[in-house]
């Protein structure tokens, strides 16, 4: 099964059979096995991950969550659903205050000073995904960004446990592994996926093929972010300008 974006099917006609989630579950299969068994989580799985690219990947992860925050802020003021308006403004909060506290415990822990993060550039990819959100968040449709944010719940969720079966409680990076396996979590990623099943079965077509797009684009961003965090990506212009 090919995962790339140019074999979804016109009018989203591969998942008139199953939910819209079950439909990206299986394009994204091949890049999902690849996340997995990208080196970064694997050391990442059993301990052996380098502490300059754990900390490299938290010091872009807290630009990403900036952004990703305002774009889950833009999603609840366009959910027509109070209900849903809620679990994204709930998630907006959730990115700032939770995930950005597990990143403070870990900068601290690296001795990493508010002006030695400030001197790592954000990367090109951790630039294009958060520009690729916010894009998305302030002149697409509604359902296409709720299907563009959906991978950053759900391939942390399944990376999250797929990490806890591995790691023993000493494991050097285990507050990142259990905030990503918590139940809490879990229950939250559900939220998500009902939320963009539904959409996606009350919008037009044209509408829904957009949706698996943005769905297979930003899962693609999710692999490049770990992928730019192991070779501590950095801007090939920077000898010019920094
Ligand atoms: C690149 C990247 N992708 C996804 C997450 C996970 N994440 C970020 S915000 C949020 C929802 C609200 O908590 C989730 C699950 C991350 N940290 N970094």
């Amino acid at each position: 099964m090919t995962s790339s974006i140019a074999a979804i099917a016109p009018n989203g006609d591969a998942g008139a059979q199953g939910t819209f989630c079950d439909d990206m579950w299986q394009r994204t299969a091949d890049l999902m096995g690849a996340i997995h068994d990208h080196p970064f989580n694997t050391a990442l799985g059993d301990g052996t991950l380098e502490r300059d690219r754990f900390a490299f990947y938290i010091v872009q992860d807290g630009r990403y969550l900036e952004a990703f925050s305002k774009a889950l802020a833009t999603a609840s003021t366009r959910a027509a659903d109070p209900a849903d308006a809620a679990f994204y403004a709930q998630s907006a909060h959730t990115a700032l205050a939770a995930e950005r506290m597990l990143h403070a415990g870990y900068i601290e822990e690296f001795g990493l000073g508010a002006e030695d993060a400030a001197g790592i550039a954000t990367s090109p990819t951790c630039l294009a995904y958060a520009s690729f959100l916010q894009a998305t968040a302030l002149t697409a449709p509604y359902p296409v960004l709720a299907a563009a944010v959906l991978p950053c719940f759900w391939i942390y969720q399944d990376v999250g446990t797929a990490l806890l079966q591995k790691a023993g409680p000493e494991h050097p990076y285990q507050k990142w592994i259990s905030t990503y396996s918590d139940p809490a979590f879990a229950a939250s990623v559900e939220q998500a996926k009902s939320i963009t099943d539904r959409l996606a079965t009350t919008t037009d077509p044209a509408t829904r093929e957009a949706m698996g797009e943005a769905y297979c684009r930003a899962a693609a961003y999710e692999w490049m972010f770990w992928d730019s965090a192991w070779h501590r990506e950095s801007w090939p212009t920077a000898r010019w300008l920094s």
